[in-house]
């Protein structure tokens, strides 16, 4: 071992100096190399000591350079270094051939304020397969050097394991990552070939070594922003090449002086450290700077690299993978197919869970000789792989799932309902309960055992559904009994309430009121029993603390709680009442109050009190019983124009819902009522002349002086009854008949068949009697109407002629047919004798 002093050191083989220890406590006072890194990856605390105290570099500033060492085991690196440094790192025991170099070692070169670090070298048989400390020495040596020796054989020159290019390349990556920013001062790579045999030039070895380094760099994964770096962005290269240093020993030594110029003389055209390659740390600062670089590399897990082991693990796994999942990707595929289809696949668990089972088994087989880590990660990613296919067919079968589930719950609430519809609350929740049951057998037995599938979302949004369909079907269900207890009400209301508006009673609307209530209670008895099976009270329970609760006591039926009771029933009362008003406008039409104002009109007017059809005589007050009759068609008329009864408690469900409308308890409005008034008051007016004319006709029947004269012409005949027994006799007959039919009130139907059959008489003789003197002008509907004229509408017509009768009739069955059919037609029925005659004689 060279001393550290010497100005060119020649520390050619010292033959096994003592390895150092990485014990920083047994550091030999007057040993100059300190190890900053050792064997167990620990940072030195005495860099900074050693700078200041042994090296003088800390009050340097930035006057001062730092270079390392890069490079395979046991090719010379020591001895390079100490050769141009004067530095006294071991150098390898020829004999025993083992590693010399554990760790990253410093000292200062001699001659210059330079910083040598000598790495222990890569690819050493002492580490095997572990890589982990090669590649962070590495690492820190390209972090915190201007130059970095890259030390190999010229033989190692195009190779890839050889020249270390799988370990640069990771070293690169990391370093791009972790220290190397925009601007950041550059690194020279300084190849140094030994063993140069001249045989190819230099610049070749130099072209393939950066064609090669640029190969590397080309396949980086380069972090965010950087991906378009290249080399040349971060690295410089320079390139030395020194013969062997056993068989060609002065060349070597030659070369190595012209070489260590290069590193130590400033004025040297070459020399290695430009001013772009100085990291501005202080050199105060630099312990601090290197130990902060150590302790970022051995925390950063990208150098955890696998081994070769793992590497070829890695490889086989991913092949046995691959094979494995093509033949269960074809086993799974018809899933798939059967699930878009919109199939329920029910053994859908089983099945995949035997074929992930064989596939697991296969891949065990083949995978688990590997290195056991990567084989039981390939294993989970594989697993995961299958699981994820998988897992898109699990989601079809949970839609599908939810499609049939509700189509089972329709379908098996609708066979239970079938032909009847008692209970339904129990059949509407054995359906739902069905469908529930179904698809959660199903979503639990579809899962792949192990893996985290959770049909949770799938099952709620299926219980929204379901439920949202339950109370669908409740409410169609109810809507139908509703609906068929409306009906009932309707039918039971239609007749009973014809009658009593018919006979338009002063209480009419009690008794319309009466029967609605008869209706509804019953209607809602029938939909309480429908509801709940029997009637359910609110149950109040009195608990210790003094407070009632009230609980509802459901029952089969739709197990309704009292409260939802009470909105059906009041929904029902509802439309009850709208099925009322249904019934009570179809009730009080035009027609129908108009016939209704008239059958009140005659019944007063043109019958008498036993209900007998009056016939009018001079004598009667037609004028006091028309105003009486107009009067009672009034009141009727008014009566009708409000639904006028107190509403009380059980009418207070309709009066207070919000559906209820004050206005529908008005029948007829103001307006209308007047229209029907005014109408019927032509009505009546009619009827009052038509009776008047009946007088008339009666009244012109037979003269007073003819009853003078009968009587003075007919006294021998009267006498001669009286005295003749069989004449008396029958003449007593005759009234006695005449007092028994006046006495049962036939009196009245004898006379007017008597008037009909006289006036048939009449018509078919009317000829004869015209011919014989006497004037008749028409026999119309058994009254013989003798010069009468009609005058409608300033139209007169004769009842002579055919023409002028049938007007007449058409007037007295219908008056608004008359002529023009318009309202306000006049019609004048004026007795003109003799006049008659005169016209036709103009
Ligand atoms: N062929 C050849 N051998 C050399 C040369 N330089 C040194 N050696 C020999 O190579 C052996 C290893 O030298 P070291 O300097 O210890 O090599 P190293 O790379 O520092 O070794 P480690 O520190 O263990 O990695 C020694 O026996 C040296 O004599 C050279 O230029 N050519």
């Amino acid at each position: 071992m060279a001393s550290p002093d010497a100005t060119v050191p020649v520390v050619d083989a010292v033959n096994a100096s003592e390895k150092k220890s990485s014990s920083w406590d047994k550091i030999d006072e007057n040993d100059p190399r300190l190890q900053i890194v050792d064997e167990n990856q620990e940072f030195t605390p005495l860099l900074h000591d050693f700078m200041k105290t042994k090296w003088g570099l800390v009050d340097r500033g930035f006057d001062y350079n730092v270079v390392a060492v890069f490079g395979s085991q046991s090719t010379g690196k020591s001895t390079l270094l100490n050769r141009l440094f004067g530095t006294s790192f071991d150098v390898m025991n020829e004999v025993q051939r083992q590693q010399t170099t554990k760790g990253i070692w410093a000292s200062k070169s001699t001659g210059a304020n330079l910083l040598v670090m000598d790495v222990e070298g890569t690819d050493g048989r002492e580490r095997g397969e572990n890589q982990d400390f090669e590649r962070k020495s590495a690492l820190f040596s390209l972090a915190i050097s201007e130059v970095l020796i890259v030390n190999m054989w010229e033989t190692m020159v195009g190779l890839y394991n050889g020249a270390n290019m799988g370990l640069l390349k990771t070293v690169f990556e990391v370093n791009l990552q972790l220290f190397q920013k925009q601007g950041s001062p550059k690194t020279c790579l300084f190849f140094v070939i030994r063993d140069f045999t001249g045989q190819t030039p230099l610049e070749n070895l130099s072209a393939t070594l950066v064609k090669d380094l640029e190969r590397i760099w080309a396949g980086l994964v380069k972090p965010a922003g950087k991906e378009a770096a290249l080399i040349s962005d971060f690295f410089e290269f320079a390139f030395a090449c020194l013969p062997h240093k056993v068989y060609a020993s002065a060349q070597f030594n030659e070369q190595t002086d012209a070489l260590r110029k290069r590193f130590i003389d400033k004025s040297d055209p070459g020399f290695a450290f430009k001013p772009n390659y100085h990291k501005h740390i202080p050199a105060d600062g630099f312990p601090k700077f290197a130990e902060s670089i150590w302790e970022k590399i051995v925390t950063n897990r990208d150098l955890d690299l696998p081994t070769q082991q793992q590497l070829l693990a890695q490889f086989r796994c991913d092949e046995i993978s691959r094979t494995v999942f093509e033949s269960f990707s074809e086993a799974v595929k018809g899933y798939g197919s059967q699930l878009k289809a919109g199939r329920v696949l029910e053994n859908f668990g089983s099945e995949i869970q035997e074929i992930t089972q064989t596939a697991l088994k296969t891949f065990d087989q083949d995978a688990s000789r590997y290195h056991k880590e990567v084989y039981l990660t390939k294993r989970k990613e594989f697993y995961n792989k299958m699981e994820t296919g998988l897992r898109t067919d699990y989601i079809l079968q949970l839609t599908n799932l939810h499609k049939k589930a509700l189509a089972l719950f329709t379908d098996g609430l609708a066979e239970k309902l079938k032909g009847n519809e008692g209970d339904f609350a129990v059949k509407l929740r054995e359906s739902r309960d069905e469908a529930d049951g179904y698809f959660r057998k199903i979503a639990e037995s579809s899962k792949l055992q192990g893996a985290d599938w959770s049909s949770d979302e799938y099952y709620a949004q299926f219980l929204a559904q379901l439920d949202e369909m339950a109370s669908a079907k409740k409410k169609e269900a109810i809507d139908k009994i509703i609906l068929g207890l409306e009906k009932s009400i309707s039918t039971a209301l239609a007749e009973p309430i014809s009658l009593h508006l018919n006979e338009g009673a002063p209480d009419m609307w009690r008794k319309v009121q009466n029967t609605f209530r008869e209706a509804v209670t019953s209607a809602e008895d029938e939909l309480r029993r429908r509801l709940n099976g029997s009637l359910t009270l609110p149950f109040l329970f009195t608990n210790p603390t003094g407070t009632e609760d009230i609980f509802d006591m459901t029952q089969p039926g739709f197990e309704f709680s009292s409260t939802d009771i009470v909105t059906q029933v009041q929904e029902l009362k509802i439309q009850a009442w709208n099925a009322l008003q249904k019934t009570i406008r179809q009730e009080v039409g035009d027609a129908q109050m108009a016939e209704r104002l008239r059958a009140r009109f005659e019944g007063v007017f043109r019958y008498d009190d036993k209900g007998l059809p009056r016939v009018w005589t001079p004598g009667d007050d037609m004028d006091g019983q028309f105003a009486k009759a107009r009067e009672e068609a009034d009141k009727l008329a008014i009566r009708f124009t409000k639904f006028d009864v107190p509403l009380t408690s059980l009418d207070e469900d309709i009066t207070h819902d919000e559906r209820f409308d004050q206005d529908s308890l008005i029948v007829i409005s103001p307006s209308k009522l007047q229209l029907l008034r005014d109408k019927f008051r032509r009505d009546a007016d009619l009827l009052f002349v038509e009776a008047k004319r009946s007088i008339v006709t009666t009244t012109a029947k037979v003269p007073p002086w003819m009853v003078v004269l009968a009587c003075l012409l007919g006294w021998n005949e009267f006498v001669a009854v009286l005295s003749n027994p069989i004449m008396f006799m029958g003449l007593m007959f005759v009234g006695l008949a005449t007092y028994i039919t006046w006495y049962v009130g036939m009196l009245g139907p004898v006379v007017r068949g008597a008037k009909v059959v006289a006036g048939e008489g009449l018509r078919q003789t009317a000829g004869a009697l015209k011919a014989g003197g006497v004037d008749v002008d028409g026999i119309l509907d058994g009254t013989a109407i003798r010069n009468g004229t009609i005058k409608v509408q300033g139209r007169v017509g004769s009842l002579r002629d055919e023409e002028g009768r049938k007007e007449f009739r058409r007037y007295l069955s219908s008056p608004s047919k008359l002529g023009s059919g318009g309202e306000g037609e006049e019609v004048e029925l004026v007795e003109r004798k003799g006049r008659r005659r005169q016209e036709d004689d103009e």
